[in-house]
């Protein structure tokens, strides 16, 4: 479509925008009755209800007639197709293609990629059925109990997110996750795990990240002293697109679990990255994890626009960041074991939509993706709902929600959604003057006191959140939800014209690292001078008793 026809829709958006009442969310509910259920999709296990965003009628028609105009359904269409989506990188993000049953055949470019997909899950299948049999053990004969996946970014939030999500005491095998090069971390981990029993996977797309090579290199010599030098490799595996690497690691060839280039980093939990997966909560459990992704794949590529799932949530988003200009949104899944959910949105997100140029290299001219930040209720209620409820700015939610629990206490669990269900009622209708006085004045508080605390009690209410529920969480719910917000933010880059599959941003603090290294060892003067001073309290601070 040419960029006119974006243009005209923006421009509707734009004049929505400016009409009065534009985020009065209230107001929709009073105009239509049945707006609840008029706004609530259904895919697979999923539920979505958007009827708490500040979307209505009239602006849902405008955010369809702009994801009309920007393609944005192709844009899904053409990665599934493995056309280079990835336009800076001429990469295709086929992500897709990891998680598509045998027999649909997925191409990237020229590459049969579903054939390379089977090969690896094949491989990764044996594997885990090797170490669980036992016929796989340490180098003293000690049968696997725990594996500890070092990575980072996508080679480390998308499997410890998961593992923490579906782990339960039955599970084959514990999982740990080392990610940060803080030495701190290593200890902690190490303390734990006995290195006889302990299979680690050195997990990097490109096995050159100095934080996984720091940490894989400290827990090879922590396995080479524990068993002996000889020793170590028995213990170790590679998650890698960079076989040269792994080999120059010593990590023996039959122990490394490829991926291509066309799976990004933080869309890869479902590729050899997601072995942790397999080998903690069996491959059964994984491969429901992808049937999962599958269905939000093909409910993503076949639904109508008006009940696209992702393709809705992302509507949403523009009309939340662009029409109303909420900069940031909070993820508060009401399950614990969802507690690291958060912090994958917030890679998956931030790492893709963080973008302030066009894929065609023009500035982008309105904002793109919001700042994501999340915790698990209700303990977000302790902490920045404070902010959410009486802040400023509105910030939209996304309260996750699931009904049935895996443990027997059912009334923990009705208080659990009581808080949720209650959170996104308080942010919709808030609080008036009117009903803070009456509700002081019936706790016979004096007038004076109602007059000096009514400010500070008075909700304003419309503000936006949206609600996803679950009727339990299991991998094949999980993978449903992952790919949800996967195909979110593909519709995202289309919507906002950048491309989500690149990171450029995170290339210059690398670069510069290894200056202030050398600075660090006194090699060399830092450049910069708040950085030398700094470099030179550090050393004398560290030279201190
Ligand atoms: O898997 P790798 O190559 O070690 O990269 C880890 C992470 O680093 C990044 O490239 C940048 O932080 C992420 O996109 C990626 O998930």
């Amino acid at each position: 479509m040419p960029d006119t026809h974006a243009d005209a829709a923006w421009a509707e958006l734009d004049r929505l925008a400016r009409e009065p009442g534009a985020g009065a969310i209230r107001a929709l509910f009073a105009a239509d009755p049945d707006r609840a259920a008029r706004m609530t999709h259904r895919a697979g296990d999923i539920l979505l209800d958007l009827s708490r965003s500040a979307v209505s009628p009239a602006v849902l028609e405008a955010l369809l007639a702009l994801a009309e105009a920007t393609g944005a359904p192709g844009f899904l269409a053409a990665m599934a197709r493995g056309e280079a989506v990835n336009a800076t990188e001429r990469r295709a993000a086929l992500h897709m293609a990891l998680r598509a049953p045998e027999g649909v055949r997925m191409r990237a470019g020229e590459e049969d990629a579903s054939a390379a997909v089977h090969g690896t899950l094949a491989a990764m299948r044996r594997f885990t059925a090797q170490v669980h049999d036992g016929t796989l053990r340490g180098a003293t004969g000690a049968r696997f109990t725990d594996v500890l996946n070092i990575g980072i970014g996508g080679s480390d939030l998308g499997p410890a997110m998961a593992a923490r999500a579906l782990w339960t005491p039955v599970a084959p095998m514990r999982a740990h996750y080392l990610a940060n090069v803080d030495a701190h971390a290593f200890e902690e981990i190490r303390a734990r795990l006995d290195p006889a029993r302990t299979l680690v996977l050195v997990a990097s797309k490109t096995f050159t990240t100095q934080e996984t090579m720091a940490n894989a290199a400290l827990a090879r010599a922590w396995l080479a002293q524990a068993l002996g030098e000889a020793c170590a490799g028995a213990h170790l595996a590679a998650l890698s697109t960079n076989l040269e690497a792994t080999a120059a690691f010593g990590i023996a060839p039959d122990r490394v679990f490829g991926f291509r280039d066309w799976v990004g980093g933080r869309f890869s939990m479902w590729s050899a990255i997601g072995l942790s997966l397999a080998l903690a909560l069996g491959w059964e459990a994984f491969a429901r994890l992808l049937a999962g992704a599958r269905m939000m794949d093909e409910h993503a590529l076949t639904a109508a626009p008006g009940r696209n799932l992702p393709l809705l949530l992302a509507l949403a988003e523009v009309w939340h960041v662009n029409g109303l200009g909420y900069p940031a949104r909070a993820v508060l899944p009401y399950d614990e074991r969802l507690a690291r959910f958060p912090a994958h949105l917030q890679q998956l997100e931030m790492e893709s939509l963080g973008k302030a140029v066009r894929a065609d290299g023009t500035p982008a001219p309105r904002a793109t993706g919001p700042v994501v930040f999340g915790e698990p209720g209700t303990n977000a209620q302790h902490s920045f709902m404070q902010l959410i409820h009486q802040g400023p700015r509105p910030v939209p939610v996304d309260f996750i929600l699931v009904a049935r629990p895996d443990h027997p206490h059912a009334e923990s669990h009705r208080t659990l959604l009581a808080n949720g269900l209650a959170q996104a009622e308080a942010l919709l209708h808030g609080k008036d003057a009117a009903a803070v006085a009456a509700e002081m004045r019936a706790a016979g508080a004096a007038e004076a006191e109602i007059a000096r605390l009514l400010p500070h009690r008075v909700f304003t209410g419309d503000r936006p959140s949206v609600t996803i529920l679950l009727p339990r969480l299991d991998p094949g719910t999980l993978g449903q939800l992952v790919a949800l917000y996967e195909h979110k933010v593909a519709c995202l880059g289309a919507l906002w014209g950048i491309n989500p599959f690149d990171q450029w941003g995170v290339e210059l603090g690398k670069q510069l690292a290894g200056g202030t290294l050398a600075a660090l060892e006194g090699r060399a003067r830092a450049k910069d001078p708040a950085t030398a001073a700094l470099v030179a309290e550090i050393g004398r601070l560290a030279a201190q008793p």
